[in-house]
């Protein structure tokens, strides 16, 4: 809060310090993880880490001096021989996965789950016993969650632990069907409901998880209408699903059992899930959703009942924590590709035609980004991770110009979250409390066309909001894929006991992830990455501040 952009080089001064007086003992370790969050703040208006302001317990220096990653639980001081050690069993703790025999004492059974049919008690077909077969995930089984070891900080997107940036290694837990159970199929209600926006893949992993449902065993499926309104609001009744049912679901966009925003109530859902007798519940959703479901988990376990709570991570926004992406994002990048096709045909056939197209996500560029990269056809993609100036020297408008005069048109891409700082904030929120944001779309559509007249060059500017087109399609062939395998491991995960969790992936595994660890903050796109410098070579844009 002390400093401003006059600080940014004195920060960048005092990092360099930092790295080289680490080995005299003098430093403590998260003074450097603050000074880079300071950095990030002062480049890019907003800070990357999660960095928060405490006191160092071991230098006792005052705040903002020294902090502690909010997601860490251990202060780690990186003098300490032992320091990896602690954070490894830091790490572990966190990413351990929360179960129903951490209140219950109960005896698993073997699973009813199996790719082999017409077996013998004891064995196979072919006389192999039962335990021999290899297609059950072990609980010990681990994925790892980062396989770069960069040498430096300023290595290109590095995440460093340490000023070294030494190689920790992070495990998370494989996802996928255990050899033992701890639910009788034939006696489990499971109920799935989705929330939220829409998103390409909702119908594809309803599909999944009934279809895995019943290859277990379980005959009591039902869906919750609408969101988590269905659980309270009078006059929506609950829906039976099966195979049958839900077969061909997955050729249409949009969502089977209804979505909705906002009307989250714990505990009401709750009474709910105990009338209704559910004993698992599979959440479809974004990081609203995610955060309702981790409640919903923390109050089951509050009144002790035998309820495994298993979320899908669902966000044509991509702005999940800690996963390579969610279902429904690469649908979404590719009809947004679509838009930006079209603006650049009319923008190329046009007397100096100036394409303009917008782009959802709420809080991170990823889908522009994607999209600008995908369809090569951008010639300035904006997000809200990297501030701009649309007036000035270095403004958008002005390179606008050059791209006028030296190719004749040009495309632009932004967010729907950029330039939010250019326009006046409403203050209103949608029904689950996300902030309404003000149209950067229609605000530059204007500000284009007053300048070119102010300046008097002819500019012919046509804009494109592609909004809901790009998210109520069906889930491309990939999407499909994700959605398969989250939903099938969705239902192996409630099965092996699990709740509180989410089934994603993450380095390219199928894993399982608590919900705690991924709802700290919506993910953003980190400037410093290797993907926006591509984005950069691709466009060709200059910085515009
Ligand atoms: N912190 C929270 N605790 C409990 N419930 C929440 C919380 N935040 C949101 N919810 C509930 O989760 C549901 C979905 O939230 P939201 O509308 O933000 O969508 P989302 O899951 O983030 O998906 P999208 O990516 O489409 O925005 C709503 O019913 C909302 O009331
Ligand atoms: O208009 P709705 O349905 O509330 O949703 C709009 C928001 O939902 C998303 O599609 C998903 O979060 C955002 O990109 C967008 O801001
Ligand atoms: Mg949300």
């Amino acid at each position: 809060g002390l400093l401003d952009d006059n600080h940014f080089e004195l920060v960048h001064i005092l990092i360099k310090m930092a790295v080289s007086l680490k080995s005299s003992g003098s430093f403590c370790s998260t003074q450097l993880q603050w000074l880079h969050s300071t950095r990030d703040r002062l480049l890019y208006g907003s800070s990357h880490s999660n960095a928060k302001e405490c006191t160092c317990k071991k230098t006792k220096r005052p705040a903002p001096l020294c902090v502690k990653a909010t997601s860490m639980k251990v202060e780690l001081d990186f003098n300490d021989p032992s320091w990896k050690q602690k954070f490894q069993e830091d790490w572990d703790k966190r990413f351990n996965l929360p179960r129903i025999t951490d209140i219950y004492d109960l005896k698993p059974r073997p699973t009813t789950f199996s790719l082999k049919k017409n077996r013998s008690p004891a064995g196979d077909e072919n006389g192999t016993p039962m335990d021999k077969w290899n297609g059950y995930v072990n609980n010990d089984d681990r994925a790892l969650l980062k396989v770069i070891k960069y040498s430096s900080p300023n290595s290109a997107g590095a995440e460093c632990i340490d000023p070294d940036c030494s190689w920790v290694e992070q495990w998370v837990h494989r996802a996928g069907p255990r050899k033992e159970i701890y639910y009788e199929p034939e006696e489990v209600k499971a109920a799935i409901v989705t929330c939220g926006g829409l998103c390409p893949g909702l119908n594809d992993v309803i599909r999944q998880i009934v279809f895995t449902l019943e290859t277990y065993g379980v005959k009591n499926i039902v869906g919750i209408p609408f969101g988590y309104r269905g659980f309270f609001e009078k006059g929506l009744k609950e829906m039976p699903l099966s195979r049958h049912l839900v077969e061909n679901i997955n050729l249409a966009g949009g969502s089977f059992l209804g979505v909705s925003r906002g009307g989250a109530k714990t505990s009401e859902i709750v009474d709910s899930i105990q009338a209704r007798r559910i004993d698992m519940l599979f959440v479809l959703g974004g990081n609203g959703t995610h955060a309702g479901a981790n409640a919903i988990h923390e109050e089951c376990r509050k009144r002790k009942l035998k309820v495994s709570v298993v979320a899908v991570p669902k966000t044509i926004d991509n702005d999940i924590l800690l996963m390579d992406k969610t279902f429904g994002f690469d649908t979404a990048v590719e009809e947004a590709q679509r838009a930006i096709n079209s603006a650049y045909i009319e923008a190329r056939s046009a007397y100096h035609g100036i394409g303009l197209v917008k782009l959802m996500g709420r809080s991170s560029g990823f889908i522009a980004m994607h999209a600008s990269l995908s369809s090569g056809q951008v010639d300035v993609c904006l997000i809200p991770e990297v501030p701009f100036t649309l007036d000035g020297e270095y403004g958008v408008l002005r390179h606008l110009e050059h791209l006028l005069k030296t190719k004749g048109f040009c495309v632009i891409c932004v967010a729907e979250a950029a330039g939010q700082e250019l326009l006046q904030k409403s203050g209103a929120t949608d029904a689950s409390g996300n902030v309404i944001l003000s149209d950067i779309g229609v605000h530059m559509q204007q500000k284009i066309k007053m300048h070119f007249k102010d300046i008097g060059v002819p500019a012919d500017v046509k804009y494109i909001d592609p909004t809901y087109m790009v998210r109520a399609c069906r889930a491309n062939a990939s999407d499909a894929i994700l959605c398969t395998v989250l939903g099938q491991n969705a239902v192996h995960g409630a099965f092996a006991g699990f709740s509180g969790i989410t089934s994603c992936i993450c380095n390219t595994h199928y894993v399982y992830l608590p919900i705690t660890e991924v709802i700290t903050a919506p993910k953003r796109v980190n400037p410093n990455s290797r993907m926006w410098h591509r984005c950069l070579t691709s466009t060709g844009q200059p910085d515009f501040h």
